[in-house]
């Protein structure tokens, strides 16, 4: 059996605590709150003058504090709350409040009908947890985008790839890869340093995503080698896209300080089912760029099957 403490002690409890409490009757009136709930809606506790649920929030919410609610109709938002509250015996919820804290409220209903409102503040938490949160996003970020171009890197690239093909595969459509591999960039490093063949490759990146659609995907998959997929494109049209690559890269003024570096690229190209994975598109893609690099460079060439 449970021992039997006095009534006094808890009442004394709830007065100090530093969480907020309240409590409601049946009817959804206050019969019971804390200074430290009060505090958090703005009112005096009066219990001569019991107030309902609605009344505290709209009190608070008049005086734009309590908790953070962002709508211009406050009616339609109690009608809502009314839909979720003393629902359920016991229930749990994260709230910001107007003045940025975070309070983590509980509610215990009683079989008779009063509510107990309990409110921690967890605002410390919250921050930690919401820079952590930003702390994994750049992380996430930072293994997902080449350094030096900002491009999403290889593994993003094929990552994204991946996911394209297997949403695409239901559609059974065909999709293309092209492989574009700067032509004798060794020649550009030795002729005008590595910072200058650093300057090129940005410059490259910047041609590629104003030339390409903003659904293309674009990644920087390896030194002077960058790849596109194009998702809904037949084999003539992702031609016209790649050469017009090609022609733009090579019609492009590259200056490094005063001095104009000449650059060309070579283009493999392949257009096939969604079904195939991404290992069959990038080898195809790279036997093609093999080709245009074999035929003498500053080409498009497609994949063709040897039979
Ligand atoms: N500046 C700079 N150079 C890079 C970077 N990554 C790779 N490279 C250089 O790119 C050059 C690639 O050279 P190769 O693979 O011989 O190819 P290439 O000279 O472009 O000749 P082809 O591809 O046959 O036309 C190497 O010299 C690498 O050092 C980079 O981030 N910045």
């Amino acid at each position: 059996m449970k021992k039997q403490i006095k009534l006094e002690l808890i009442w004394t409890f709830l007065e100090v605590s530093k969480d907020g409490y309240a409590i409601f009757d049946a009817d959804d009136k206050l019969i019971y709150s804390n200074d430290v709930f009060a505090d958090i809606f703005c009112f005096t506790f009066d219990p001569n003058h019991p107030i309902s649920f609605d009344q505290t929030v709209r009190n608070a919410y008049s005086k734009k504090r309590g908790i953070n609610i962002e709508t211009d109709d406050i009616e339609a938002w109690l009608g809502y709350v009314e839909t979720v509250r003393r629902q359920r015996e016991f229930r749990l919820f994260e709230v910001d409040l107007v003045n940025g804290r975070w309070m983590l409220f509980s509610e215990q209903l009683l079989p008779s009908g009063e509510l107990l409102v309990q409110a921690k503040d967890i605002t410390t938490q919250k921050l930690l947890e919401n820079q952590l949160s930003n702390s994994i996003q750049t992380l996430n970020d930072l293994a997902l985008t080449d350094e030096l171009t900002q491009l999403p890197n290889r593994r993003s690239f094929v990552q994204s790839v991946e996911s394209e093909l297997s949403r695409c595969a239901r559609k059974n459509g065909d999709i293309t890869m092209l492989i574009l591999d700067l032509d004798h960039f060794k020649s550009i490093n030795d002729t005008f340093g590595h910072p200058a063949g650093d300057e090129v490759l940005k410059k490259v990146s910047q041609v590629l995503l104003t030339t390409l659609r903003q659904y293309d995907i674009i990644g920087r998959i390896g030194g002077e080698e960058f790849a596109v997929f194009l998702g809904t494109s037949s084999q003539l049209e992702a031609s016209e896209i790649a050469e017009r690559l090609r022609m733009q890269i090579a019609a492009t003024e590259f200056y490094y300080n005063t001095e104009l570096i000449p650059l060309t690229t070579s283009i493999g190209m392949t257009t096939q089912s969604c079904k195939n994975s991404f290992e069959q598109l990038y080898s195809s893609a790279d036997e093609a760029l093999y080709q245009a690099k074999a035929q003498g460079r500053n080409q498009v060439r497609t994949y063709t099957p040897t039979p």
